[in-house]
């Protein structure tokens, strides 16, 4: 261990802190909590110490790195929020570091070392790449988020990156957002030396010294040319990306600008490219875009947030094993999510036939995640090998977690749990994956209904994101609180809902099929629906979810709506003569689209009988009958209006915690484009007053199901955003 000085920099500042060590080596520590992120404070620390640096002759070299064992999370994200709302336009360009960047840090006589443990993520990325060598813990995640944010990186990011890695790899972290660890960044380049966390400071510092005697030549990442290969190459590569961005993104710029970007820099050097990458970064900061996604970013972290304030003092318990009762395709899909996840499951179903079929789905959904590049063949292979199936309840005495996954039907389910309140432990999770039906029916024969709760994954759950934590009125918070760790260990965006019909998302899936097939009973084509629907920004359109969901899922959740609301519901005859010719979608693969052998679907011309059949008996008429007078966009209103006009219900019914977890499940649950913030987010940009309008248009002629709800009324009567409804928090659900 070197001697440390401890007397801190004449300068201390709270955010970074200097310490000189008697080998002097001068360790800069930026201290921002939660997640070390640039601060205009930090920035400025960061100045000061390097100025101080810069004069003591007792300095050689110079560390940074984070506290908390967190190098740094990029740049403040609520700085950026706060520009956007800036009334004032000069107000609404952000200072750029960029010359602390370039001409005091990356330009500094004295070798600086990033000491990287946790995370350099965005700006902190930068920072690092900015440094003379980089020394990271293992495991250590680094990328260069900020596409996800609908902005491009803004210190460096897009000229540093592909000059340390290579072009290729550079712009499948930048255009993916995809982070890689510090042992993948060692194999890139990224990263001079890969160690324990325990020796990350000391090997910086032995890095350090090295570098001030001429042992090792440091260079600076800006003026490096050798892995970017010539003109010809690069431009070549760029070409290829455009076309690929093309294909991945739809009705957003900044790919675009951050493709655009990396090129001027190659072409006309470094020093020009991260100039005009802080402009491009500032000009896009103040986008749509940008603000729907700094808007899904830190809404999507509230919704769990908000329950752990709600209940101080509460801590989570490990869910370490874990059983799924019925290996249907759900129940397989739940059980290859946490096996994925390095949590062993058991799973029961009545059969070695059905065992053995539920096996083969489990081993298919992790090839899946193979393919998607989510994990590798060995950690697939490992994580099949955690799943153990079983036709009793033995071994059922010492799981942490149930989750149910048999068909919606109420005694199976009361059953099932009676059965499981005789053989799991006490303090066992009891949890149903039922979309259908409350959970405090299907646990009110429990003793104990505290630990009684509601998983709601969505097919298909190892890839849907969400998860909705169903809280009845007796389940408690312990049980909520250890859901909700586990959702993070599964990396799922958990949403606490109330045992209401529908719960949340599926309060806004519903009409949104729904809806879509009552343009298709007002004589509009399917195909050109989900060609409107998928060109504003969903994964596919309704018809082709409705084939994948399954069209009888669809009718059978259509029923809570049926029982609650029958007035606000188009019940198309076309789903039962769908069903009626065995057209349940992909899994027969027949239903809107012909299937074959594949997964892509096909138009199918037979449709053409369906539809007009449904038309001669639904009867739909309206001013539109002709529907050549319809546009795309009032396509697309008459289906988004009415699920947000849905969600404004879900509100009053106090069934979330607030408009926001409604983005959440919109974007995470049904695959509404992030990058228009959600469906209240999107809603309000277009303004109550508006929705109000057109929805009374469609009631006069189309009836009830437009019918706008009273707090839609409300907002509009007072010209509040939807957004602004108060949210509450769980524990009053
Ligand atoms: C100019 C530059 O090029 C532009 C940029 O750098 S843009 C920023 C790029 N960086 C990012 O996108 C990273 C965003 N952050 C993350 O991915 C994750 O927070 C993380 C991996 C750093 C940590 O994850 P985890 O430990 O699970 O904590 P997480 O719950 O996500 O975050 C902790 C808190 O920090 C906040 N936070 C995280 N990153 C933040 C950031 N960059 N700015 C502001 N707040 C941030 C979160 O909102 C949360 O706040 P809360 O406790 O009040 O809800």
């Amino acid at each position: 261990m070197i001697p440390v000085c401890k007397r801190l920099c004449a300068m201390a500042i709270k955010t970074v802190m200097m310490e000189v060590g008697g080998d002097k080596v001068a360790i800069m520590t930026i201290n921002n909590p939660p997640v070390n992120s640039l601060s205009n404070a930090v920035h400025n620390g960061l100045y000061k110490c390097f100025k101080e640096a810069q004069e003591r002759n007792d300095i050689k070299a110079i560390v940074i790195t984070g506290a908390d064992g967190k190098f740094c999370g990029g740049a403040d994200i609520r700085n950026f929020q706060k520009k956007q709302n800036a009334e004032d336009e000069s107000e609404k360009s952000i200072i750029a570091p960029r010359n602390l960047f370039n001409n005091v840090i990356e330009a500094c006589e004295k070798p600086v070392v990033a000491a990287i443990e946790g995370f350099a993520l965005g700006g902190g990325l930068e920072l690092a790449m900015v440094c003379h060598a980089r020394v990271a813990s293992e495991g250590t995640e680094l990328g260069l988020p900020e596409l996800q944010l609908g902005i491009i990186p803004g210190l460096g990011g897009t000229q540093r990156l592909p000059r340390l890695i290579g072009l290729d790899k550079a712009l499948d972290m930048l255009l993916t957002s995809r982070s890689i660890s510090a042992e993948t960044g060692r194999e890139y380049g990224l990263v001079d030396v890969v160690t324990h966390s325990s020796d990350v400071l000391e090997t910086s510092r032995r890095q350090a010294l090295a570098m001030v005697h001429p042992r090792k030549s440091w260079l600076i990442a800006l003026h490096r040319m050798d892995k970017v290969g010539n003109s010809d190459n690069f431009l070549k590569t760029l070409t290829n990306a455009r076309a690929k961005a093309k294909r991945k993104f739809r009705n957003v710029r900044y790919p675009f600008v951050c493709l655009d970007v990396v090129e001027e820099g190659l072409c006309k050097g470094g020093e020009i490219g991260t100039e005009l990458e802080t402009k491009a970064c500032r000009a896009l900061v103040n986008t749509f875009e940008a603000r729907a996604l700094m808007h899904i970013f830190f809404s999507q972290r509230s919704t769990s947030k908000v329950f752990y304030a709600s209940t101080p003092g509460l801590k989570a318990r490990a869910v370490k094993n874990v059983a799924v009762v019925g290996c249907g395709l759900m129940g397989s899909g739940i059980a290859a999510t946490l096996v994925a996840h390095n949590i062993p499951v058991l799973v029961k179903d009545i059969s070695s036939t059905v065992l053995e079929n539920g096996l083969k789905m489990i081993k298919e959904n992790l090839e899946g995640l193979v393919k998607k590049g989510k994990m590798t063949e060995l950690q697939a292979r490992d994580a099949l090998a955690l799943v153990k199936t079983t036709e009793s309840y033995k071994g059922f005495e010492s799981l942490d977690l149930v989750v149910e996954s048999v068909h919606e039907d109420l005694p199976l389910k009361q059953r099932i749990f009676h059965e499981l309140e005789s053989v799991c432990s006490i303090n066992c999770i009891l949890a149903s994956n039922t979309s259908a039906l409350k959970i405090a029916a299907i646990g009110a024969k429990l003793s104990f209904q505290d630990r009684m709760a509601g998983t709601h994954f969505f097919s298909p759950p190892h890839v849907m994101q969400l998860l909705e934590i169903v809280h009845a009125d007796q389940t408690s918070a312990q049980t909520v609180m250890d859901l909700l760790s586990l959702a993070k260990t599964l990396n799922k965006v958990p949403l606490i809902v109330k045992d209401v019909p529908g719960f949340a998302a599926n309060r806004l899936f519903v009409p949104y099929l729904m809806f879509s097939t009552f343009l298709v009973d007002l004589g509009l084509d399917p195909y050109h629906i989900d060609a409107v629907i998928k060109d504003f920004g969903m994964p596919m359109g309704p018809f082709r979810v409705a084939d994948f969901t399954g069209i009888r899922t669809f009718q059978l959740v259509s029923q809570t709506f049926l029982v609650n609301s029958p007035k606000s519901f188009h019940k198309s005859p076309l789903i039962e003569l769908l069903l009626k010719d065995g057209r349940e979608g992909i899994v027969a693969k027949k239903g809107f689209y012909n299937y074959g052998n594949v997964n892509h679907g096909e138009e199918a011309a037979e449709l053409k009988r369906y539809l007009e059949a449904s038309r001669q008996i639904a009867q739909v008429r309206g001013e539109y009958n002709n529907v050549e007078n319809l546009l795309d966009t009032d396509i697309i209103e008459m289906i988004f209006f009415g699920v947000a006009n849905e969600a404004c219900k879900v509100i009053k019914d106090d069934a979330v915690t607030g408009p926001t977890a409604l983005d959440v499940a919109s974007v995470f649950g049904m695959g509404f484009p992030s990058y228009r913030g959600g469906i209240i987010f999107w809603a309000d940009s277009k303004g109550p007053v508006y929705i109000l309008n057109r929805l009374k248009e469609w009631w006069r002629e189309y009836g009830s199901i437009y019918k706008p709800s009273s707090l839609l009324e409300k907002c509009a009567a007072m010209n509040t955003p939807l957004g602004r409804i108060v949210s509450r928090p769980p524990s009053k659900l």
